[in-house]
């Protein structure tokens, strides 16, 4: 009996996610699977080694309400990261801290009412309530739910959701009735160290990221990438590795995958496979030379331009006097920038990806910039550094978020789906998972022709409706 054929392009955590969830739909044995993966498994999620460990250089923190991956940790056995204690954060305007926490939590409280007054504790209710709203989207797909695109999947959580990536996070933040000086400092710096941008970003993804700035963050003992290698190992599909160049059309409605047949440990004598469901797990980005050939299908806007984070990992002493103190004095240790134009967003003293308890401090230091920092800028942040030990990730990471993409379909025709449209909402871990999910109950309702809910919200802010399949 032949069993339908799936191709999954990517194989980070959204790629090895689709795979797991494919196979809990349609059981050991009865699907094929195939996930074509270019560099490494984890894609974003990746580590560096520096000075014999190895530090997180993509991916680096989950929130303990991304239902997903707390629960991928624990079904594969795997551990949550010990946690070192007294990191201290500081917002750097470019040439003074404006606010720098305490290692006495009660005063780095007082610190805060002092500075930003009840919007401390507005803000803090405003993301839990957000956080509440986005955990419905467990019980929808629980349920079976689908989306044909980000924009329904965002409404059936919460309409605000969805009209949210309308409003910049500065105005809509101020306009909720914080104040200036609390979105201009605190909303600003975690919108510059997660997503690299500023207050122009839409404000669903500026509310994201001051999620991602608060609670009780964790992350995976060994690696995040780990979560990634134990998806794919569960979902019993076969790794090629190998870059896909082209996706195109059968006559008889299949899919054909073209890679490029550069990996020597595969057997190249199939550079086409066809399939009856294909996924890209690959962000679509039209500032990289590496995108894959759909010309078959009409461009329809998926792809957009992504945004350079530059993630430099190194062994040093930081330089307490480039930031106005004393070598004997304590510093913040995880140093945001509030202000634009500065040549880093983020210094912060990180721990290794096997760190515990009795681990000596750490002297290794995780820099995000925009460009690639000179040598002169090294030497302004750092003194005594190991020159060895630099380590540099250029990644295309974000989309540019002051801007909307003109299609957020998670179909790109007819049994083909694009998971990374989920990125222009925020883009997460958990929201690679959650897109999986959507795609891999799309494909199979598509398959057995099952209905997929009428598209309730389908009004598009810009492009395409998401279409069942027998409109197409
Ligand atoms: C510096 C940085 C820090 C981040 N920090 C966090 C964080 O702390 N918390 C959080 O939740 N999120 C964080 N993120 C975001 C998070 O890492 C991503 O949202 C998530 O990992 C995306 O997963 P993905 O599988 O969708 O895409 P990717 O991880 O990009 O996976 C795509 C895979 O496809 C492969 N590929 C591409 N083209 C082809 C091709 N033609 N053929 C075959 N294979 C191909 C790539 O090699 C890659 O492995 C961060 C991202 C970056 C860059
Ligand atoms: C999806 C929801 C509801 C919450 C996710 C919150 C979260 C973990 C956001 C982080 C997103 C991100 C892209 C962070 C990048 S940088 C991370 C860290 N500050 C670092 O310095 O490495």
């Amino acid at each position: 009996v032949q069993v339908p054929k799936v191709a999954i392009i990517g194989g980070g955590i959204g790629g090895t996610s689709t795979a797991y969830f494919l196979r809990q739909l349609f059981g050991a044995g009865k699907v094929d699977i195939d996930i074509y993966e270019a560099r490494k498994i984890g894609g974003r999620l990746a580590t560096v080694d520096v000075a014999g460990r190895n530090y997180e250089t993509g991916g680096s923190i989950i929130h303990p309400r991304n239902k997903y991956m707390v629960s991928f940790v624990k079904s594969f056995g795997l551990k949550p990261r010990e946690s070192a204690k007294g990191s201290l954060m500081g917002l750097w305007d470019g040439s003074k801290f404006v606010f720098e926490e305490s290692s006495w939590e009660a005063i780095t409280f007082i610190k805060l009412l002092w500075r930003y007054g009840y919007g401390t504790f507005k803000l803090k209710s405003y993301i839990d309530d957000m956080l509440s709203k986005f955990e419905s989207i467990y019980t929808l797909q629980n349920k079976g739910d689908a989306f044909w695109t980000v924009s329904e999947l965002l409404k059936a959580m919460n309409p605000e959701f969805d009209s949210d990536r309308r409003i910049k996070t500065g105005m809509g933040f101020k306009k909720l009735g914080f104040s200036d000086q609390m979105v201009d400092e605190l909303v600003a710096a975690t919108i510059r160290v997660n997503y690299g941008q500023d207050l122009m970003v839409h404000k669903f993804v500026g509310s994201v990221s001051v999620a991602g700035a608060s609670g009780d963050l964790w992350a995976v003992d060994g690696g995040n990438f780990r979560v990634a290698e134990k998806l794919l190992e569960a979902s019993d599909a076969q790794l090629v590795r190998d870059r896909v160049s082209k996706v195109s059309s059968a006559n008889d409605g299949k899919l054909i995958v073209t890679r490029q047949g550069t990996t020597i440990e595969n057997d190249n004598s199939d550079l086409s496979r066809t399939y009856d469901i294909v996924v890209l797990a690959a962000p679509l980005q039209t500032n990289s030379d590496s995108s894959i050939d759909l010309s078959e299908y009409r461009d329809k806007g998926w792809a957009g331009p992504y945004h350079h984070t530059v993630s430099t990992v190194l062994q040093g002493k930081l330089n307490h006097s480039f930031f106005g103190y004393s070598e004997k004095e304590s510093m913040p240790d995880e140093i945001l920038s509030t202000a634009a134009g500065l040549f880093f967003n983020s210094v912060s003293r990180i721990q290794p990806v096997d760190y515990n308890k009795n681990d000596r401090a750490s002297d290794v230091w995780k820099v995000f910039s925009p460009v690639p920092l000179s040598d002169s800028e090294l030497d302004l942040l750092f003194i005594q550094y190991n020159k060895n030990s630099v380590k540099v990730n250029d990644w295309l990471a974000y989309p540019h978020y002051a801007r909307l993409p003109t299609s957020d379909n998670f179909r790109i025709h007819r049994n083909f789906y694009y998971l990374n449209a989920i990125e222009w909402a925020a883009s997460a871990m958990e929201m690679s998972v959650i897109a999986a999910k959507n795609i891999a109950l799309l494909a199979h309702k598509g398959l057995y022709g099952e209905p997929v809910r009428a598209a309730r919200h389908s009004k598009m802010i810009h492009g395409l409706e998401g279409k069942p399949f027998d409109e197409l």
